[in-house]
């Protein structure tokens, strides 16, 4: 995996519509306002109509109908579940400007599929972003499509890298990504809310264990990210001879709790290979 070029200045972004104003959707539009794009460049549209008067109210953007967001912009954002793709692709299809990119957040949604629902020719590209967007800490994975040139492939890696990091990747691995790092938040919540119960269980307030367990958490990741240490060098350094930490791992051992974080994993993974097929 390739990390992306620093952004070069010189390159025009233009107009953005983002098609699907939920999760991912709202989070994107923020990024793009916290990293100076103006409301009067961006356009929402979601299908309905009071979520999109909220996104409207709360960030002062042009909000329109899907096939008027997509006719009057330079890029067009897809943010709509898996489910719901082709339903939009034909909506819009005829919309389009010619060159108009096409960048696509869905799960599972390859490039060849967007390719055969849009005009001929359409740049498109495959992204998975994750929810840390929000507080510009995002995990984003780029990879173009067949008519997806430098420009467009910047373009799109600009989008992301307004609320966080962007690797441009190999289509091929789009799934393995989606199962890591775009479900990854999950997990890590999952595995937060599993030691704040078990800092109730051991009698610790809840507000307290929440506090432990978050802070536990941001400064393990803190190190991970500044020490550029192995996590088993970083694990091991906590697990003193014959202590506690070596008791709960081997527990954690016993219990095949690494082994499960493979088969989940993978699991995620033939879940979006999945979606496409299931999106019509
Ligand atoms: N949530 C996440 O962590 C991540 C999600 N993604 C991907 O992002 C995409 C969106 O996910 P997420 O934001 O969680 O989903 P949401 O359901 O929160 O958002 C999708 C939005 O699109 C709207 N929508 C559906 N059909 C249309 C349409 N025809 N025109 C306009 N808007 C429409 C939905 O309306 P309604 O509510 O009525 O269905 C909803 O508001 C998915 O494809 C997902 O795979 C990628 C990475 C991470
Ligand atoms: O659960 C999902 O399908 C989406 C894609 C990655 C994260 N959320």
């Amino acid at each position: 995996m390739a990390e992306t070029a620093e952004r070069s200045h010189e390159v025009p972004i233009g107009k953005v519509a983002v098609i699907g104003a939920g999760v991912m959707g709202e989070t994107l539009v923020s990024g793009l306002l916290r990293a100076g794009r103006q409301a009067g460049d961006l356009l929402v549209s979601d299908r309905s109509p009071e979520r999109l008067a909220v996104i409207k109210e709360r960030y002062g953007v042009g909000v329109a109908s899907a096939a008027d967001a997509a006719a009057g912009v330079d890029t067009v954002v897809l943010a709509v579940k898996p489910q719901d793709m082709s339903k939009v692709l034909d909506t819009i299809r005829d919309h389009l400007a010619p060159g108009t990119l096409v960048v696509s957040i869905a799960a599972g949604i390859t490039t060849a599929f967007l390719e055969g629902r849009l005009p001929e020719g359409t740049p498109v590209a495959r992204v998975m972003p994750n929810t840390p967007a929000l507080v510009d800490e995002g995990m984003a994975a780029v990879s173009p499509g067949a008519h997806c040139d430098a420009h467009h492939l910047w373009v799109a890696q600009d989008l992301m890298r307004s609320c966080g990091k962007v690797l441009s990747i190999p289509e091929e691995h789009q799934d393995a990504v989606t199962a890591i790092s775009g479900s990854g938040p999950a997990y890590i919540f999952y595995v937060v809310e599993a030691m704040i119960e078990a800092g109730v269980l051991l009698g610790l307030p809840r507000g307290t264990s929440t506090e432990l367990v978050v802070q536990t958490l941001y400064g393990a990741a803190t190190m991970l990210k500044e020490t550029g240490e192995h996590p088993t060098v970083l694990r091991e350094r906590v697990s003193s001879p014959g202590g506690t930490t070596m008791s709960a791992l081997r527990e954690l051992d016993d219990n095949k709790v690494r082994a499960a974080f493979l088969t989940a994993m993978e699991a995620a993974a033939r879940r979006s290979a999945e979606l496409a097929s299931g999106a019509g």
